[in-house]
């Protein structure tokens, strides 16, 4: 087997020193030469994960190399959500029969629509699949324990599973493929809103309270999109927490940036999934009373007035 990743950040390093264990060749897509040219000499991607080794059968591509797609069994995409398209059609030719994962954790705007549907309507291939879970690049390339929700078809289970095989690596599974995207999309807004409220809160009894009205609220949106089954895979609870309460988490910093009143400055190249995400789950939601992401929204479009929103949120919560 023979696998392709799209996007040589962190992730898409980490996921393919995880299928470097059960493929022939993992290509490693990558858009800047010079890291195609450290990896294929040093072994090592040190932008994103310095001092790690990377397993000798990944090998750097330019991503004009269509012909290495054509002759790879399953792609993952792990570039931002905001690239996802004009890549995803830059590769339509190569890609349209192609099995492929989304590992992006990110929606757009304004269609609304998850990475899986985007990659769908680019390529008209019908075997798109996400995955998603508790899994911070840094310590997945490391090979520490961390789990994954494979989101496909039961008939395709077995094949990825293999895939994915590797010491460290827990999976479960479900057919809902937007459902698991949308558990990856809606945490990375909860983070914020932990983040946000981190300056806030006073004692752990406290912070466990907020966490469960967050995982509440989410699992509200969660039930809206008939994804209930999700709230215990990896995906659900496993994320949410991951990232709600971890400060390695970039969209968990962004809320305690926003929450000393701090703005991301206009030219940060960082990936936070929820700067995109929160227009496009607040559109989609605008039906229901959500006291959580209406603080993340305010917050970041006003974060002078902080302790405002905190205000009114805690308000709105003493009654939730
Ligand atoms: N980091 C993590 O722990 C996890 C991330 N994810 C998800 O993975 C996705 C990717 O995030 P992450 O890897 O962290 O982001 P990074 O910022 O670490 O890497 C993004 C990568 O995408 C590349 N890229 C951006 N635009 C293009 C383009 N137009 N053409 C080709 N390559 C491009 C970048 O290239 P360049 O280096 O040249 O800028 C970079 O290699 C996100 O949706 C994230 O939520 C999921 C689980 C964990
Ligand atoms: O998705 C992730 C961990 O599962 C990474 O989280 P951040 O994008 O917030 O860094």
């Amino acid at each position: 087997m023979k696998t392709a990743v799209i996007g040589a950040g962190s992730f898409g390093t980490a996921i393919s020193q995880i299928l470097a264990d059960n493929s022939e060749e993992v290509y490693l897509f990558a858009r800047r030469p010079e890291v195609v040219e450290s990896i294929n000499r040093d072994h090592e991607n040190r932008a994103y994960h310095p001092g790690v080794k990377l397993k000798g059968n990944i090998k750097a591509v330019h991503m004009e190399r269509k012909d290495l797609i054509e002759e790879s069994d399953y792609i993952f995409m792990a570039v931002p959500s905001g690239n996802l398209r004009e890549i995803t059609r830059s590769m339509r030719d190569a890609l349209k029969n192609k099995k492929m994962i989304s590992c992006i954790k990110g929606i757009e705007h304004p269609s609304l629509k998850p990475m899986s549907m985007v990659m769908k309507e680019e390529t008209g291939s019908e075997t798109v699949f996400s995955i998603s879970g508790p899994n911070f690049a840094d310590e997945l390339i490391r090979g520490m324990t961390s789990g994954i929700t494979i989101g496909a078809p039961a008939s395709y289970h077995d094949e990825i599973t293999e895939l994915l095989r590797s010491a460290g690596v827990l999976l479960d599974y479900s057919e809902n493929i937007q459902g698991v995207e949308f558990c990856g999309i809606l945490k990375n807004v909860y983070a914020v809103a932990m983040g946000i409220l981190d300056g806030q809160i006073t004692g752990e009894n406290h912070r466990y309270a907020i966490l469960t009205i967050c995982f509440r609220e989410m699992i509200r949106i969660l039930d809206r999109m008939g994804c209930g089954e999700l709230y215990d895979k990896f995906c659900g609870f496993g994320d949410f927490l991951l990232t709600a309460s971890t400060d390695k988490s970039r969209n968990r910093t962004l809320g305690l940036m926003l929450g000393k009143k701090m703005r991301l400055s206009e030219d940060s190249t960082i990936t936070i999934e929820s700067l995109r995400s929160i227009k496009a789950i607040r559109e989609l939601t605008d039906d229901l009373e959500l006291p959580v992401l209406e603080l993340v929204h305010r917050t970041m479009d006003d974060p002078e007035n902080v302790n405002i929103h905190i205000r009114d949120f805690q308000k709105a919560i003493a009654v939730y």
